[in-house]
């Protein structure tokens, strides 16, 4: 594996707690040298005459004085995260003493770590693949239940293995060519090409239910946006107030009253929705902050997800629904139509004949608040693959698992057409070749750095 990264035999180290002040703050050193390093600074023991995985308790001295009381845990090499030494120093909770503790590792010949370099060392040494690596960055960064369960899945190798089974399919497949190709002199066609299709198939297969899973993946990994959009005083603003159950945006009987949009997340069944209460929309105004605003509107509408469309159901009747809701869908809108204070004696029935998608609720009192948020669900959910298994959540193995399925589809392709075995055999290695990037055995210095460089520093 690559070794030409610059830096790579240096002992690095950074604060692995939040900074600031918590009752511990835990500092981590890893590389060749952490344990002498630190063994210089403690006075107490012999650190290097200690066994892996054991706790020691002491005072961390520099020049005769002591920095802190700490506790340090110990790693040796390949038995630890990173596959290196590693040496963690439990320090008190005080960014000053932190402070002071890397210093003084630092003169003591360690260098700062990069973003996710603990990490980045972790898969260099063969303890993690990409794919795993990726997902501990996913697992600090999910905030639902659903994010937090994906995440885990594939730090446990999930998706690698799920990647593991389609490699050796192609595996076979290319022993069987190879077999056809050692008897090409005799032209006979060894491999049973219909034995190759069915393998072609099943791969193709494969790879299509993990990107079809993509979808559901980036749902679970980044939320939906919902632009809650119409015309002032629909009743925009109550029902974000609503959906949080808290005073967030200011509602009052005056049209105009959102300016710049507000943005809430809500979790609802495990999804995380991003709420955008938006400036009521309407054709004429004179005042130049409120049209600055109904540009945002619209623009925000165009960007979300999905689209709440709110219409006070005493200001509308069905003729201008149905040229809303026209319009709406030609934009290619994932659009909602919600007709609001349905509280109130209303005209409900005859809109609900017109337009029998409607959603009738009444922000303000909270009546079929729930049934809005399970249509939400559903809109969501409508063209995702439910699945208990493997779920793609990365846009770049995304974008790899359909460079696979395209070179597949040459295979089939060529099967079909009978090209010759050393051709169909070219095309298989590119289908590996893909796969191999999306767990990091093919892979450039450059991109490796650019994963890891979205991890935060310490990790
Ligand atoms: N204190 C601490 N907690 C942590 C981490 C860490 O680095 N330090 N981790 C960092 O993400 C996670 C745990 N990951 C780890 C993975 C492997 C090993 C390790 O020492 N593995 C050895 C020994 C296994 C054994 O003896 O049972 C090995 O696999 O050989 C440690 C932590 C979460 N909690
Ligand atoms: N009766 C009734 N009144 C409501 C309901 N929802 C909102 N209102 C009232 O309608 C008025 C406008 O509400 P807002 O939430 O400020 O409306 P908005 O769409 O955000 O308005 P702008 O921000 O000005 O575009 C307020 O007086 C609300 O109390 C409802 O379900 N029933
Ligand atoms: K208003
Ligand atoms: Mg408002």
């Amino acid at each position: 594996m690559s070794t030409k990264l610059l830096g790579w035999d240096d002992t690095i180290i950074a604060l692995a707690t939040p900074p600031g002040v918590g009752a511990i703050g835990v500092i981590r050193l890893s590389g060749a040298k952490a344990i002498d390093i630190v063994n210089d600074l403690f006075p107490s023991k012999n650190l290097a005459a200690q066994s892996s995985h054991t706790l020691h308790v002491g005072m961390l001295t520099q020049n005769a004085q002591v920095l802190d009381e700490v506790v340090i845990s110990l790693f040796k090499g390949p038995r630890s995260y990173t596959g290196e030494n590693v040496v963690e120093i439990s320090c008190h909770g005080s960014p000053f003493i932190h402070q002071q503790v890397i210093d003084a590792c630092l003169q003591g010949g360690a260098r700062l770590a990069k973003p996710g370099e603990f990490t980045q060392r972790a898969f260099l040494n063969g303890r993690l693949d990409l794919t795993q690596a990726e997902a501990v960055a996913d697992l600090i960064a999910s905030n639902t239940a659903a994010s937090h369960k994906t995440a885990l899945q594939n730090i446990r190798g999930g998706f690698s293995s799920a990647l593991r089974d389609l490699r050796e399919q192609l595996i076979q497949f290319s022993a069987l060519i190879e077999l056809e190709l050692d008897f090409s002199q005799e032209d006979v066609e060894f491999a049973d090409r219909s034995k190759l299709k069915a393998l072609v198939e099943n791969a193709m297969y494969q790879t299509n239910t993990l990107l079809q899973s993509f979808k559901l993946g980036n749902v679970i990994k980044n939320g939906v946006t919902v632009a809650i959009v119409g015309k002032p005083n629909a009743g925009k603003s109550t029902l974000l107030n609503a959906f949080l159950n808290e005073d967030r945006a200011i509602v009052s009987e005056i049209p105009g009253t959102t300016r710049d949009t507000i943005e809430e997340t809500l979790n609802i069944d495990g999804i995380l929705f991003r709420l955008i209460d938006t400036a009521g929309i309407r054709a004429h105004t004179v005042d130049v902050i409120e049209s600055v605003g109904i540009a945002k509107s619209y623009q925000k509408m165009q960007q979300a997800d999905i689209v709440i469309y709110l219409f006070d159901v005493h200001e509308v009747n069905a003729d201008e629904l149905n040229t809303i809701s026209a319009d709406l869908q030609q934009q290619g809108l994932h659009y909602l139509l919600v007709g609001n204070k349905a509280d109130a004696d209303s005209n409900i029935k005859g809109l609900y004949a017109a337009i029998p998608n409607v959603i009738f609720i009444s922000a303000k009192s909270g009546l079929h608040l729930e049934v809005l948020k399970e249509r939400m669900v559903d809109l969501v959910l409508k063209d995702t693959v439910q699945s208990e298994n493997v779920i793609v959540t990365n846009a770049r193995h995304f974008h790899a698992l359909q460079e696979v399925l395209k070179s597949l589809e040459d295979v089939y392709n060529g099967l079909e057409q009978r090209i010759p075995g050393d051709l169909l055999a070219l095309d298989i290695r590119r289908c590996l070749y893909f796969l191999g990037e999306i767990t990091g055995e093919v892979t450039s210095d450059d991109q490796l750095d650019y994963i890891f460089s979205k991890f935060c520093i310490g990790k």
